[in-house]
Order: structure tokens, then sequence, then C-alpha cells
């Protein structure tokens, strides 16, 4: 295979060393001993210490252990953003168990389909989706017990975190012999793909993809270390976790929401003065665009990162009047540890995602002949990477599909990297329309349509006809009192897009797109809604 057209990442600072994820956080809490926060809830003020962090995560291990779980454990965290959440998950990264997480949302069917791949032994949920595992539970045999972690109180479905702490150990410890593991091989998390084109998949990721990460975020090239980070993101996501965790370890402070309430982000941005946000393309949109921003004072903001979606230019250009700050674009996917490329503080160019990271490799493959291509080329991005998942969950299938001959990951997504070596992301390959053999880009018209004053949100698939093959149909959420009909906006695109890329499909007015925590449209669900359309036909 020629490494020729292979894009090596920036040179790495230091090796990825062979200690497990939980010595490496236990070593960076130990040396945390003034009693500042580790994390604080933006909207209630609520507060855990380093000190108490440590104290809660090393007696909960001895608990833990004390019941016989260990390496050979799964355990899973589902619970909206709270200031424990981050107590199970250091826990049982101490004792070399296997962390996964859930959305508390997810109904009892979907949470069916991901604990029947991670098959975690114990459960730490919010207290009000108790009665959601406990029902699993009865089904489920693999799950042992259930502990809510937002309350004092037990009940019969489950112990509170106290209680289970309390009657486990003899008494509170802040010290802990740390298992260790063998960090190529040994799996820290299970995380689920976002769910965005098919069912999610769980996704191992190893102790030595989240030390690359850690040492990636460590790098002074591309971030600033030490920060005051808000994070409305969900911390049972990949971003949310991983950013989370990289915060803990570098002993920084993490000011979380658990919903975007605008006036609530503002309010927290500016008392906690906040260095560093985590956005994705939604939530920076209304940081660019709203007028409520311009009443607080953003001056204390000096990083915003920025990934999972395409970003508009014009968007980064209004986010960067208003903060004065570059946006760090990065692209990457649950399956190799979130971001591969960045475009960090030494910022190359608008609209990129960046340069490749340290420890990873990139390299643009041919649809049609599988090679690799030159600069200025598109084609399927694809991955090698020390942050390269192990595999998928119980699913040997999806795994060996996910990767060519030579091991390069293949992300399914299109795009290209300039003679810098710059990752401009172009689409999602499952998701391109195809019109009479052309390959249409639903993200390329979503784009125009979203220049449209009187479009507020759009999501574009593929439907299904006999003639063409399929046809751009677009799901439109317009302001409240447009009077814009279907027909004006397929003028609207005809006047700006080659003719392959037309509305054929037509135009459906909705309330709202279906969209991820982390904002990203879910094209599954829009293909439901569009069969229902279709129907009516
Ligand atoms: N900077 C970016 N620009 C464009 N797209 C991005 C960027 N960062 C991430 N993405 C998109 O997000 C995807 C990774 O997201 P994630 O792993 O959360 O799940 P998903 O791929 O959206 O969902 P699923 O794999 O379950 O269908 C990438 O494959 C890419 O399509
Ligand atoms: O890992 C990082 O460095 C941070 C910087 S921004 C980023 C993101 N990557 C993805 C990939 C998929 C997704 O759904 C969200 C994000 S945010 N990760
Ligand atoms: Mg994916």
């Amino acid at each position: 295979m020629t490494t020729k057209f292979v894009v090596e990442g920036l040179p790495p600072l230091e090796p990825i060393k062979e200690i497990s994820i939980g010595e490496i956080i236990y070593q960076s809490l130990l040396t945390h001993t003034d009693n500042t926060p580790a994390f604080v809830d933006g909207k209630t003020g609520i507060v855990i210490t380093y000190p108490q962090l440590l104290s809660r995560t090393c007696s909960l291990a001895e608990a833990l252990r004390n019941t016989g779980y260990g390496p050979h454990s799964t355990i899973l965290v589902s619970s909206k953003n709270h200031v424990r959440f981050f107590v199970p998950v250091v826990a049982a990264l101490y004792i070399g168990a296997k962390v996964t997480t859930m959305n508390p949302n997810y109904t009892p069917t979907e949470l069916t389909h991901v604990m029947n791949i991670s098959q975690p032994n114990i459960v730490f949920c919010s207290e009000d989706v108790v009665h959601k595992y406990a029902d699993l539970k009865r089904k489920m045999n693999f799950i042992e017990k259930i502990i809510a972690i937002d309350t004092t109180k037990s009940s019969v479905e489950a112990e509170s975190l106290n209680d289970f702490i309390r009657e486990n150990i003899r008494s509170m410890v802040s010290t802990i012999s740390t298992t260790v593991v063998n960090t190529r091989e040994h799996v820290a998390f299970i995380l689920y793909s976002s769910g965005t084109t098919g069912l999610p998949k769980g996704v191992m990721l190893t102790h030595r993809n989240i030390n690359a990460k850690f040492l990636i975020w460590k790098d002074p090239r591309l971030f600033i270390e030490k920060n005051r980070t808000l994070c409305v993101l969900p911390f049972f996501h990949a971003y949310g976790l991983l950013t989370t965790l990289t915060a803990l370890r570098a002993n920084s402070l993490t000011v979380f929401l658990n919903e975007f309430e605008p006036e609530v982000y503002m309010q927290a941005l500016q008392d906690y003065k906040v260095t560093r946000l985590y956005l994705a393309p939604s939530f920076l949109l209304f940081l660019a665009k709203s007028p409520l921003v311009l009443q607080y004072d953003l001056s204390s903001v000096n990083e915003a990162i920025c990934g999972a979606a395409p970003l508009k230019k014009s968007t980064e250009d209004e986010f960067k009047r208003r903060f004065n700050v570059d946006i760090s674009q990065a692209y990457g996917l649950t399956e190799s540890t979130l971001a591969v490329t960045i475009n960090g503080k030494t910022r190359s160019k608008p609209g990129s995602s960046g340069k490749v990271t340290p420890y990873s490799r990139l390299a643009i493959r041919d649809l049609e002949t599988g090679k690799f291509l030159g600069p200025n080329n598109a084609g399927e991005i694809c991955i090698k990477s020390e942050m390269v998942m192990k595999g998928y969950c119980r699913n040997p299938e999806a795994t060996k599909n996910t990767f060519n001959e030579d091991g390069w990951l293949l992300t399914g997504d299109a795009g290209y990297y300039d003679e810098d070596g710059d990752l401009f992301v172009t689409d999602r390959l499952k998701e391109l329309i195809k019109y009479k053999g052309f390959q249409v880009a639903p993200a390329e018209i979503e784009a125009i349509l979203l220049t449209h004053d009187e479009i507020i949100e759009c999501g574009v698939v593929g439907m299904p006809d006999e003639r063409a093959g399929e046809v751009p149909l677009a799901f439109v959420v317009k302001l409240e009192q447009s009077q814009l009909t279907e027909r004006d906006i397929q003028k609207f695109v005809e006047e700006k897009l080659s003719n392959q890329k037309w509305l054929r499909g037509g135009v459906v007015f909705v309330k709202r797109i279906p969209k991820n925590p982390t904002g990203k449209i879910l094209r599954r669900n829009l293909r439901l809604m569009m069969k229902q359309y279709q129907s009516k036909l």
C-alpha cells in the first residue's frame, strides 16, 4: 500500500504511556488539593469540589470492588447532566470496568436495542428514569443493580448512591490502587454514535484511545490547557463526556447546564467568567445571531470549539465579530474518539476542519477505485489513528465493513484536503441523493435554503422516484407569519443551484426538524416522515 497521498498528523510532543486512564485521572485529582470546584450546575449553583470528587470516586470504587465489580464488569451511566454524573464514570475507570452511557430520554424500545449491545451489570441513573431501568431489569438478567445518583432516598427499585457507598465500605477513603489494564486492548468506554443514519452502534474505545485524546488536549499548539468550560452538551454523548473528562484531567472547572435555556446559558457564561465554549453548529448559530447575547459580558471567552456538523462560514464570521474569538472547528467521529482534525490555535483556514492531529493520519479514497487521492480531490475521508476504536460491541460484521483491507477507518464522509493539508468536509456519503446518476449533497441544498430570511430550519432527503432514482425533497420550518409557498421555495433553489439539485420531490412545511442532542439532523427520522408524506401523495 503506497504511503503517497497520506496526510501525516502534527508530530506528537510525547509518546502515549501504557497507563490506564483511571490512573491518569487519579494522579491528577491527587495533585488538586485546593478546595476549588470541579463541577458547577450553571442553573442551581450546586458544586462538587475536587477534594469531594476524589473521596466520592475512591469510596465508590471500593464499594464496587467489595460487591464484586471489576475489570470484567460494564457500568452504565444514564442521566441528564448532573454534578455527580462523573462519580460512577471515574470510579469505574479506577477499577478497570467498562463505562457505557445512554440517553435517559430513550424510549424502552431504543433502550432495549442499546442495552443488548453493551449488556451493563450495574446501572447508575437519575431518579426520574429508575422505573425504565427497573422494567428492563425484569427482562434482562445481566442487570444486577440500579443506583440513583441524584437523590438521597433509596427505594425498592434503586439504592441511592450514598446508601450504596455507606453500606459497602467501612469509611470514606480518598486513596485507591487503580487496576492495571492492557491499555491497547482493554475497553474503557462503549459509546453510542448519534444514530444519524442508522440505529446507534456501540463504539468500543480503549484506554490507549483516550490517552491519545488527553495528550492532544494538552498540546499547547492546539489548545489552552487550563480553562473554565461551559458545557451544555449531554454528558451521555461522546462529545460532552470526553471533553469533560479531559477538563477533569486538566483540573479545570466545568460549568454545565442540563438543557439550553438562552438566558441561563448567558448568565452562567458571564458569572463564571467562562473561557472555553464547546459548541455544535446549532448552539453556535444562536450565539452568533441572537440579540440577547449582546446584553452580557463576553470578554472572558478565549476559545470556541465546534464539531459535529458542517459550520457555515457566514456563521463563523458573525460569531467572530461578536466574541472576537476564532472558532476551532474540528472533525471526527465517535469511532475515532472524536476529533482527528482540529483547526486549533494555529488556525489555518475559515471553513476548514483543520489539520490532522498528532497520533493520526488521513487519506482521501476514490469511491470507484478505492485508491488514495492527492490534494484538492474529493472522495471518502479515511483515518488511521491511535484514537480509532477497537470495533463495534457485539457487531463483528459492522466492524469488518468499517475498515478497508489496510486497516483504514472508512468514515462514510466526503471531503478533500488542500495543498497545506487542511481538511474540508463536504458531506456524508450515506446521505447523498442519487438523481439520474448525479450525486446530490443534501447539505448543499440545506445551506442554500438557510440563506432565505423566512426559513428557520430545513432538512433534505432523497425521495424514491422510478424515473430518476431519487429526487430531492425538502422539509422546511418557516417563520410563523411567512406566506412562503412550496413553489416559491422550489423557484428559490432553481435560481441558485444546478438542475439535478432542484426540489423535484417537493417541499413539506413542518413545525420542527428532528435533531440529536448535538444538533445534527436525524435523517433516518426525516426518511420516516418522507414515507408518511409519500403515502398521502
Ligand atoms: N466538522 C465537521 N464537519 C462536518 N461533519 C462533521 C464534523 N464533525 C463531525 N461531523 C459528522 O459527524 C459524524 C460523526 O458523528 P457521530 O459519531 O456522533 O455519529 P453519526 O455518524 O452522526 O451517527 P451514526 O454513525 O450513528 O449514523 C461524522 O461522520 C461526520 O459526518
Ligand atoms: O475531540 C475533540 O477534540 C473535540 C473538539 S470538537 C469535537 C467533536 N467531534 C465530534 C464528532 C461527532 C459528533 O457527533 C460531535 C463531535 S464534537 N471533538
Ligand atoms: Mg457515524
